[in-house]
């Protein structure tokens, strides 16, 4: 997979190049290119952003200079690319986003600043046959959508093929069976006199599965019921009703 990221801060993006994800980009798993959106302006001040149409607080980031920058950066017919947007606006990116989005070719990032992107540089994309995403990764405000581009290449590249050590690991994740994931505990069998429950050093696999549906069930129940409502009743047999 292929991801570019378009901003005025290419810093931001640096984290990308670290730990699980710079292993992955040296192993040729994944390819990162960054670009400085100030790259596309021609005045001395290198100006991105006016004032809005319409008056109201802060600026928004002119059509002219994204509008050059993603005529180059999407520039490559041989390889489709879907333009995602990060956006207080936007649609949720779930977990079902990153599935489905690590199963593309590439993913460009335009990140926005200040009030956000010229409206028409997005309807420019559309209308030009690109697929346009305008994502939110939470109902929160950011100053800008790079932190959302970390997290979101994060969730995304961690599920393409040989970048976990354990290709379990994804497919048994939190929402990857619609539930939370329940805790987890490691040695020493007892710390500050809190024990490992008993079934996880019994070695029953079956009752261990159970237990771990269970609890998974129970914080799905306590920290996010629209998760079990999601489901639908039919997604849980008998023993999970019971749970
Ligand atoms: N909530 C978000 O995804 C976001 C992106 C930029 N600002 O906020």
């Amino acid at each position: 997979m292929r991801i570019d990221v378009v901003t005025i801060f290419p810093s931001y993006l640096q984290p990308l190049r670290e730990a699980l994800l710079g292993r992955a980009i040296d192993r040729g798993l994944l390819e990162v290119a960054v670009h400085d959106l100030r790259d596309w302006t021609h005045d001395v001040h290198q100006a991105v952003d006016d004032s809005p149409y319409g008056g109201g607080p802060g600026m928004v980031m002119r059509p002219q200079v994204w509008g050059e920058a993603l005529d180059d950066v999407l520039a490559t017919p041989d390889l489709p690319a879907r333009l995602v947007v990060p956006t207080p606006a936007g649609r949720p990116f779930t977990q079902a986003t990153a599935h489905a989005w690590a199963a593309e070719e590439r993913l460009v990032f335009a990140c926005g600043r200040y009030e956000g992107i010229d409206e028409r540089v997005l309807l420019d994309a559309r209308a030009r046959g690109i697929t346009v995403d305008e994502v939110s990764i939470g109902d929160y405000v950011l100053v800008g959508g790079e932190v959302a581009v970390l997290v979101m290449v994060e969730a995304v590249a961690r599920l393409l093929p040989g970048v976990l050590g354990n290709p379990r690991s994804a497919a048994e994740d939190s929402f990857s069976d619609g539930l939370l994931e329940g805790p987890s505990y490691t040695r020493p069998e007892v710390w500050r006199e809190l024990a490992v429950p008993d079934v996880l050093r019994g070695g029953n696999h079956a009752a261990i599965a159970r237990w771990r549906r269970d609890r998974a069930l129970e914080r799905t129940r306590d920290r996010r019921p629209d998760l079990l409502d999601a489901l639908g009743p039919d997604a849980l047999d008998a023993a999970d009703r019971a749970a």
